[in-house]
């Protein structure tokens, strides 16, 4: 059964690389026929793993195909999510699976909404990986995916391929927990070092705003019924800022690269969920009306 993944970009480059090494069957699906046609002339995804690049011959179709889809790894932004499912949804055969690679919260919903009664299945990775070139990943950091269902805790059958391709994971039956505590760490740090300019290690500079921030993000959790995710949160995000000091945070390369962030399904997601069950988060709230301030004053979108 061939494994199709929608978004040839950073972490989908890097799945199907690394899927086609082992020989397991993938397909990409790439946005239309003019990315179609430069992958074509390409011929080859390249991964690059520390000073190795490999090439990967891996048979491409356009958005607009209507071949049979049996497993999609969708591999977009959180944003593009609910349109590019909208988009492959008539093509999705009996029984297929759909497995969303989204980070954040959100996303996930507006796919489940658009595929009544198909089996999704939510991952959250660690890993790290970045387009160096167009049909071009760097494998970044390594990492680690976990990977469940909230409706279903039955492992699919499929993990043995990630097995094969050496694609770090562990099947996770409480993968929301793990979602919401990602997208907690998230909200501490990565907002803080767009409005600081800073890199993940400087933000020992304002510990109070980011302990403050810890301390709201535990009371949402635990309002939103995920009070594992809520223990040791604090301790949690400043050993990540320390591991991680040297570096600038997802959302900080985003802005300063131009791009749109994923700040609806992060902090935005986060304030929304507060509001539903009436939860005062103050911090929260104002460190949203700074950071979308500060989108909008550099060009880039709201949401
Ligand atoms: N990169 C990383 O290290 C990590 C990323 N994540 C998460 O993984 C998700 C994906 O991120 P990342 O891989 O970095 O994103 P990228 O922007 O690198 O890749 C997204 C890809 O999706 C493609 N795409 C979007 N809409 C469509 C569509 N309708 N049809 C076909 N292709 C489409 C884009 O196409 P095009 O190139 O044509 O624009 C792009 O190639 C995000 O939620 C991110 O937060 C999580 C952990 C680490
Ligand atoms: C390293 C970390 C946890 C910082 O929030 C991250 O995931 C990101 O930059 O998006």
């Amino acid at each position: 059964m061939s494994w199709h993944v929608l978004g040839a970009g950073s972490l989908g480059s890097l799945w199907a690389a690394r899927l086609s090494r082992a020989g397991v069957p993938v397909q990409l699906i790439l946005r239309d026929e003019r990315r179609l046609a430069s992958y074509r002339q390409t011929g080859a995804l390249t991964l690059v793993e520390g000073d190795h690049a490999s090439q990967h011959v891996i048979p491409a179709r356009s958005l607009a195909d209507d071949t049979p889809i049996e497993r999609l790894l969708l591999a977009c932004k959180a944003y593009d999510a609910a349109d590019a499912i909208e988009r492959v949804a008539h093509r999705l055969a009996p029984g297929a699976e759909v497995i969303l690679l989204q980070n954040g919260l959100g996303s996930q919903d507006e796919v489940l909404e658009r595929l009544p009664g198909r089996r999704c299945l939510f991952a959250s990775s660690t890993e790290g990986a970045f387009r160096d070139g167009d049909w071009r990943v760097v494998f970044a950091g390594q990492g680690h995916t976990w990977i469940g269902d909230p409706a279903d805790i039955t492992a699919p059958s499929w993990l043995i391929d990630l097995q094969r391709s050496r694609i770090a994971h562990t099947w996770s039956p409480d993968i929301l927990a793990r979602l919401w505590r990602k997208l907690a760490l998230n909200c501490a740090i990565n907002p803080l070092t767009v409005l600081h300019g800073c890199r993940n290690g400087e933000l020992a500079g304002y510990r109070e705003d980011v302990d403050g921030l810890c301390a709201e993000l535990e009371v949402l959790l635990r309002g939103c019924g995920q009070a594992e995710a809520a223990e040791h949160l604090q301790a949690d995000v400043w050993r990540v800022i320390e591991a991680t000091a040297a570096n600038y945070s997802s959302m900080y390369q985003d802005v300063a690269g131009g791009r749109r962030t994923e700040v609806s399904y992060l902090l935005g997601y986060a304030c929304t969920a507060g509001d539903r069950h009436g939860l005062s988060l103050p911090r929260l709230h104002a460190l949203q009306q700074r950071l979308l301030a500060y989108l909008h004053s550099r060009g880039l979108p709201r949401h």
